[in-house]
């Protein structure tokens, strides 16, 4: 029997986080404390059936697995038969125990299943409430990706980036209960920088003016698509409003992030736009240092923006660089010990 003050308290718990992959270990801790099964994992696969990833619930953490994946045939065979099915949940008897096949989450790209192993087939009571349960957590889901995107182009909105900027760095304390899973994903990698850019497209007024606010926005969303298929999985992409655009990317050296972000700016020159035509863009970067602010950093590349738009536009310009020419100065750094928060 469920117990319900404990299950609000769960639910309550679980839609009191702000970060997607949190909640997924959330939802596993959340399912854990009801049926305490012997397995309790998220599989993401993607539309051509291969396992991107698999989030694994454990007494102490939940543990990510990227690669390397030992998953059995049956189970593979079960996805594959899940999502062509309508049902709820589908049953799988393996020597050792039952398995249970739940679609959790279903998208263009990737559908996310649960899989629960037990001892026993989960009971009719259990099915519906489990259900009940991965349906909140879908409308959840739901809420805090509009809160989080912008709606025209679907790219990460501003909130977002100052969301992710605390994370790269670990400036935002962790809950270490709730986010021992993300705490070892988000460890910066050692010799590896993290680079600002901020894009802003040029004379972009003209473009309104000259085929009106709809071509505009198709623009801005050629753009944003263009951003997105151009970068990697690990970079990031936002729309901070208007026709501005920032880049949070991850290289090994400022020459591949020079690499990176000349190849961007001539893309989009090539790029021929439905009636349209060109466009081109400029471009200001900066390195992510530790002990600086976002809205500093943030700063820096505009100042960079700026020098780019003054000096030709369709360029890129490294606030680096107008340091060395003794064109910007940088802020005093805060001391290590500074209370972010
Ligand atoms: N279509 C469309 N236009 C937008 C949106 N947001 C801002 N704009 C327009 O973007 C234009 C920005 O123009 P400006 O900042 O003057 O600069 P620009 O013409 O791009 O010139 P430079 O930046 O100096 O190269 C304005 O005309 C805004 O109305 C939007 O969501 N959709």
């Amino acid at each position: 029997m469920f117990n319900t003050p404990h299950l609000l308290d769960q639910l309550v718990s679980l839609t009191g986080i702000r970060d997607l992959e949190l909640l997924e270990s959330s939802l596993l801790k959340t399912l854990n404390g009801f049926i305490l099964p012997s397995v309790l994992t998220l599989y993401k696969v993607s539309s051509r059936g291969e396992i991107r990833s698999q989030l694994v619930f454990g007494p102490e953490r939940c543990t990510v697995i990227r690669e390397n994946f030992q998953v059995q045939p049956e189970l593979m065979q079960a996805f594959r038969e899940h999502r062509a099915s309508e049902q709820g949940s589908l049953q799988l008897a393996l020597a050792d125990c039952i398995l249970s096949v739940m679609t959790v989450m279903e998208s263009r790209s990737s559908t996310t299943y649960l899989v629960i192993g037990s001892q026993q087939s989960l009971r009719e009571e259990d099915n519906r409430m489990i259900g009940g349960m991965l349906q909140i957590y879908r409308n959840f889901c739901q809420l805090l990706q509009e809160s989080q995107t912008d709606s025209l182009t679907g790219l990460a909105n501003r909130k977002t980036f100052d969301e992710c900027f605390s994370r790269v760095y670990e400036l935002q304390p962790l809950d270490e209960e709730e986010c021992a899973v993300a705490v070892e994903q988000r460890k910066p990698h050692q010799q590896t920088t993290y680079w600002i850019a901020m894009i802003d497209i040029d004379h972009f007024k003209s473009v309104n003016d000259r085929f009106g606010h709809l071509y505009g926005d198709e623009v801005l969303i050629l753009l944003a698509q263009l951003l997105k298929n151009a970068l990697r999985n690990d970079d990031l992409v936002f729309r901070f409003g208007g026709e501005e655009f920032v880049l949070m990317i991850r290289c090994q050296d400022r020459a591949e992030a020079a690499g990176l972000l000349e190849r961007l700016r001539a893309s989009v020159e090539e790029q021929v736009i439905p009636q349209v035509g060109h466009i081109t863009i400029s471009m200001g970067a900066t390195e992510m240092m530790r002990n600086t602010f976002a809205g500093t950093l943030l700063d820096y590349a505009d100042k960079a923006l700026y020098y780019s738009k003054q000096n030709g536009r369709n360029r890129l310009t490294f606030f680096e660089d107008m340091e060395s020419m003794g064109l910007a100065t940088r802020e005093t750094a805060p001391s290590e010990n500074l209370d972010f928060f």
